[in-house]
């Protein structure tokens, strides 16, 4: 794992001051790294009926559409407004460094339907939490949310019930 965390980037003062922003598109153009993220967080869920991931725009789709196809899930998008043509809900929520806003398609996911929430990073947890309201208030079942990395000191986690995060990597 310590390899893996090597290989994202800091940028500093991203995008905003103060601000000390993981920049994981190095840890993509790996070919070697970015597939095995992918297969060790695969690996977590084989096996566990998963029918749809969900993925949050943007950075969440490279990691959620992979695991989607490792799985045999299909994949559900979550996005930024105005972006999903049909009827959608909506949630407003506060990021480490802004507001957003993120869209569901009102008939994306049945009840009951087993779901991985799927993101690049965890921070302050204002975006996984918006997102978990989405899928649950329209009946589906959150298995987990699973991260590529975490920011523990942020305390993201605390956002979501104990039993439904999940990080592959974490920076102190
Ligand atoms: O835990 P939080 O404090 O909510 O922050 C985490 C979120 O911030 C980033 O998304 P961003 O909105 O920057 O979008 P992007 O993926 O389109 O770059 C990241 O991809 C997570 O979704
Ligand atoms: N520090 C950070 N680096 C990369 N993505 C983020 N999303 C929220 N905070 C972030």
């Amino acid at each position: 794992m310590e390899e893996l965390k090597t290989i994202i980037r800091d940028i500093p003062d991203f995008p905003k001051k103060g601000i000390l922003f993981k920049d994981i598109t190095t840890l993509l153009a790996d070919a070697k790294s970015y597939h095995r993220m992918v297969d060790l967080i695969a690996h977590r869920y084989f096996g566990q009926n998963i029918a749809q991931v969900v993925g949050v725009e943007a950075r969440g789709f490279v990691l959620g559409a992979a695991l989607a196809y490792k799985l045999g899930a299909g994949v559900t998008l979550v996005r930024k407004p105005g972006k999903l043509p049909y009827r959608t809900r909506k949630q407003t929520y506060q990021l480490e460094y802004g507001e957003d806003t993120l869209e569901i398609h009102e008939d994306a996911l049945q009840p009951g339907t087993r779901v991985v929430i799927a993101d690049d990073l965890l921070a302050t947890g204002g975006t996984v939490a918006a997102v978990y309201e989405l899928v649950t208030s329209l009946g589906a079942e959150v298995v987990e949310c699973a991260f590529m990395t975490e920011l523990t000191f942020l305390n993201g986690r605390q956002r979501l019930p104990a039993d439904k995060v999940f990080s592959l990597l974490q920076f102190d």
